[in-house]
């Protein structure tokens, strides 16, 4: 399949459309590709992470939460790598820092900024649940994890056995459900159904981690994750009761982020 076949398309439709897609995309599973490129990049103020993945063949590459300060240390490696960065991706409209996805549109012209379309925030490309973003011949699903904001995607890439969880599920932890249309209710049935159903040995990446740590586990989270192990009743009232301070940058953050970080 080629990359302009499934730059970016519903998973029905590449069905639909592709017989051959469609057979790949069950046949590759968990097999891991040595094509496949991630690095992980990091905001010390913020503590946000940043994911840079690509195909070393076709060199097409995705950037997945951007952080503005940084959009200049991003370009700068996309291009010593030699990718072609076609989308610049948040998984969801965040309120802590301001998205570097507009400023990388213009470092590297022909990118596209993407978003989740239940986010309200204005982007090239918003995304439903079940749409599949391609990059060479990998493919990232965009599944809806609402509950930390409503238009929080979880980016699930079968073929690696990883996914990019955003705010929706950190390492022990998870995003708080206190502004933003957030609901502890919807967060804890996106985990349960979307993320703890994938199978154990997925590795997990957050957009945050806030004690060093880079990486978990699906079967590691349902074990030990301390909110989500426990019932719904029992989730809500740890949720309620968190009492963390608002995001220091809340008031600029999100009416950047509603346009993709250029005000
Ligand atoms: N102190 C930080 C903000 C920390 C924070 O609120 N983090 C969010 C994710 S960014 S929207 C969160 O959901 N945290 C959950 C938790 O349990 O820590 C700042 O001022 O920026
Ligand atoms: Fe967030």
């Amino acid at each position: 399949m080629t990359s302009k076949l499934c730059t970016l398309r519903n998973v029905e439709k590449l069905f639909l459309v592709s017989n051959v897609g469609k057979v790949r995309w069950m046949s590759i599973g968990m097999q891991k590709d040595s094509n496949f490129f991630f690095r992980q990049l990091f905001d010390t103020v913020s503590s946000t992470y940043t994911y840079l993945l690509g195909d070393l063949k076709t060199k097409e590459a995705v950037l997945i939460d951007p952080v503005l300060e940084h959009a200049e240390r991003d370009a700068a490696l996309i291009k010593e790598l030699g990718f072609k960065l076609i989308y610049a991706m948040n998984t969801h409209m965040h309120a802590d820092h301001i998205t570097g996805t507009g400023k990388l549109k213009s470092l590297i012209p022909g990118s596209k900024s993407v978003i989740g379309k239940a986010s309200g925030a204005k982007a090239d490309i918003h995304l439903v649940d079940g749409d599949i973003v391609c990059f060479g011949c990998h493919q990232l699903l965009a599944t809806a994890t609402p509950g930390h904001t409503n238009g929080c995607l979880t980016y699930i890439c079968h073929e690696q056995g990883i996914a990019f969880t955003g705010d929706t599920l950190l390492i022990r932890g998870c995003g708080r459900t206190d502004f933003q249309e957030g609901s502890s209710e919807s967060l804890y049935n996106s985990v349960h159904t979307k993320i703890f159903t994938l199978p154990d040995n997925y590795t997990l990446y957050p957009a945050h981690d806030y004690k060093g740590q880079t990486a978990t586990t699906v079967l590691e989270e349902k074990k030990y994750n301390p909110r989500l192990t426990k019932p719904l009743n029992e989730f809500i009232e740890i949720m309620k009761n968190l009492n963390l301070p608002y995001p220091k940058m809340i008031d600029k953050a999100v009416p950047a982020n509603r346009v993709c970080g250029l005000y």
